[in-house]
């Protein structure tokens, strides 16, 4: 079963820097809602039922409140200008749709100014299990429960504007690995339990299991440099996940540190891999 969603942990651009015909210059294309099928729609539903009733209290619960306040649980895929109407009220964020993967750059510029990039398409009825890259489900399912929460809205914006600061120092692949143990695999410790607010998890049936009940990957607090440090796998149910207690001390300790510091102090130690246990961890109980 591959991870549903996302690419190798990268070192270099990822998708040509010009926009596919049909789209605008920073990537986006219209959504068309009405041009989606019964199939889209079906695959939507089916997708929903099935995490909603497992995410039950697995997933933070903020997740939940999100879901409430942006009434996604309506049946079929959401029309991007109704949700954006919730959400835009708010947290000043809107939905853009696009055709797939955008490059780094562009996707960050989006975070920074409060849009989020969601693939304009939706996985086909008999590979529910499986994705090549992140469709409307994961990312409008997984990422934007959450972006209806204060403290995320800022996490979201400040990743945005730090991934442009790393794209130019050439430090990507140490912001995309913070992005990546956080907005797509991160759990919290929620009244003494560990729960989901990963959006990669959170859209993922075979992970939302996993992630919480396997004795396989190491659950570790989460450590700024720790998390620099460490690569990831996309091919695979993770490894290892870092814990955090509340999204606000998450967000203080990224705006307070000077990562460009940080990279260059990292330059000097070697990297981990997604399955090493350090002697400085700390295992999350
Ligand atoms: C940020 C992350 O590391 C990764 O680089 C990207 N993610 C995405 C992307 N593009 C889309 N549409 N969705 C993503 O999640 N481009 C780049
Ligand atoms: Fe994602």
């Amino acid at each position: 079963l591959q991870n549903d969603n996302h690419q190798r942990e990268r070192h270099g651009a990822l998708a040509s820097p010009t926009p596919p015909t049909g789209a605008a210059e920073d990537w986006t294309v219209p959504q068309r809602w009405d041009e989606l099928t019964a199939e889209d729609h079906w695959v939507w539903d089916t997708l929903f039922a099935r995490q909603q009733t497992l995410l039950h209290g697995r997933a933070v619960e903020a997740f939940g409140q999100g879901l409430d306040v942006l009434h996604l649980s309506r049946p079929g895929v959401p029309n991007f200008d109704e949700l954006n109407d919730k959400l835009h009220r708010r947290t000043g964020w809107t939905v853009v749709a696009v055709p797939g993967l955008v490059p780094d750059d562009v996707f960050f510029r989006h975070l920074s100014e409060r849009r989020f990039p969601a693939g304009n398409f939706i996985r086909a009825a008999d590979q529910l299990d499986y994705l090549e890259e992140p469709d409307v489900f994961h990312d409008v399912f997984g990422h934007v429960p959450l972006l209806a929460q204060p403290d995320v809205a800022d996490f979201m914006q400040a990743l945005g504007h730090l991934g442009l600061e790393a794209v130019e120092l050439g430090a990507l692949h140490r912001l995309a690995r913070l992005y990546w143990y956080t907005v797509e695999f991160g759990l919290a410790r929620e009244n003494g339990a560990f729960k989901i607010y990963g959006a990669g998890i959170l859209s993922s049936f075979g992970e939302s299991h996993y992630s919480l009940e396997s004795a396989k990957p190491h659950r570790l607090n989460f450590d700024l440099r720790r998390v620099l440090r460490t690569g990831y796998r996309t091919d695979s149910f993770q490894l290892s996940y870092f814990v955090i207690d509340r999204f606000e001390d998450v967000l203080k300790l990224v705006l307070r540190n000077d990562l460009s510091a940080l990279y260059e102090e990292l330059d000097r130690s070697p990297d981990l891999s997604p399955c090493s246990i350090e002697e400085a961890d700390l295992l999350a109980a």
